[in-house]
């Protein structure tokens, strides 16, 4: 039940971001950063609208707030015309006063006990806007531990990628804009650290890649990392194209977002990897909006992850 809301809202709001996108992409002003904001507000109402009815009672840990659409009557106008097209149906959203109501929804302060939501409606805002990779994330938390992901990436593939885990099932992929059976993934095979890929971000400032380069050369690692926006790395690890993914702290003073992990966390570990910080310790998902008893990612194949964990911290010394 809970995959299948989960899915469905997902690819809807997916649905709207790629439309956004596209026209982005083929407009003359590609310094405006409004589109993404759109998007981002429209992705974030059909979901959490979606969760709401299936759920009444699960709150929710979205990104976004109504704030500034409140204040900006055309921002709201534009972001009521998307979800409108993208959820014509939605009887919660059937009136503009009712956008505001459900992105605000997301504002729940996080907890150590119980279900609780963790919604990114546009991960990876840099890349929506350079046409590379970018996200839709939501995830279910149960009890501080994530127990279901989903992840729509429209720019990840030929045919864009819907990908899910559930525990103990298993992750899936399967194509984002038709509806077709979903189809096993996992981590690849292979024979030594030193033939691993790293996948890491595009941004300098979100991870410290002059020290993620020298642990791959640490570990005799000679393929070049591969850079992508968003939590679409952790959907590129899931299905074998990649196989580290690293994200250490720029600033120590930084606390990773829960929802820019929490899908992610689930397809590795259900993909066949492990994730720990950069101390190896699980994430933990009870602590509030952010991971802030965790410092850096370290995503890997659970056979080379110890290895992984050993170059940074002495990397890190
Ligand atoms: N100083 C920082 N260190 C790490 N992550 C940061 C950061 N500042 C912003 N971020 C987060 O990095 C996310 C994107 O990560 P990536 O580089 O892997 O694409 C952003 O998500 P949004 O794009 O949803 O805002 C944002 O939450
Ligand atoms: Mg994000």
């Amino acid at each position: 039940m809970e995959l299948q809301v989960a899915k469905q809202a997902v690819r809807t709001a997916s649905k709207l971001a790629h439309t956004v996108a596209q026209h982005h992409i083929s407009s003359i002003s590609k310094s405006d950063q409004s589109p993404v904001t759109v998007a981002d507000f429209g992705a974030q109402a059909v979901i959490i609208s979606a969760l709401k009815q299936a759920f009444p009672g699960d709150p929710v840990v979205g990104e976004e707030d109504a704030a500034a659409l409140r204040a900006d009557d055309t921002l709201a106008n534009k972001v009521w015309a998307l979800v409108k097209e993208a959820a014509p149906h939605d009887k919660n959203l059937s009136e503009r006063t009712n956008l505001f109501a459900a992105i605000d929804a997301g504002n729940y302060a996080g907890s150590a006990k119980g279900r609780q939501w963790a919604l990114d409606p546009i991960d990876g805002t840099k890349g929506f806007l350079r046409g590379g990779q970018y996200a839709v994330c939501l995830a279910l938390i149960v009890d501080s531990r994530v127990e279901l992901g989903v992840i729509g990436c429209p720019n990840l593939g030929p045919r864009g990628g819907l990908f899910s885990a559930v525990r103990g099932k298993g992750a899936f992929w399967e194509p984002l804009f038709e509806e077709s059976t979903p189809e096993k993934i996992s981590f690849r095979h292979i024979e030594s650290t030193k033939d691993a890929t790293f996948c890491e971000s595009v941004e300098s400032g979100h991870s410290a890649l002059d020290t993620q380069l020298k642990i791959a050369q640490s570990l005799g690692i000679s393929n070049p990392p591969v850079q992508m926006d968003s939590q679409a790395k952790y959907c590129s690890l899931a299905k074998g194209d990649a196989d580290i993914y690293l994200r250490l702290p720029v600033r120590m003073d930084y606390e990773e977002k829960i929802w820019d992990h929490a899908a992610g966390n689930i397809l590795i570990t259900e993909a066949g990897g492990v994730v720990t910080d950069m101390n190896g310790n699980l994430l933990d998902f009870g602590k509030g909006r952010t991971l802030k008893d965790n410092k850096g990612v370290i995503a890997a194949a659970k056979s080379i992850h110890s290895d992984v964990l050993k170059a940074v911290q002495k990397a890190l010394l």
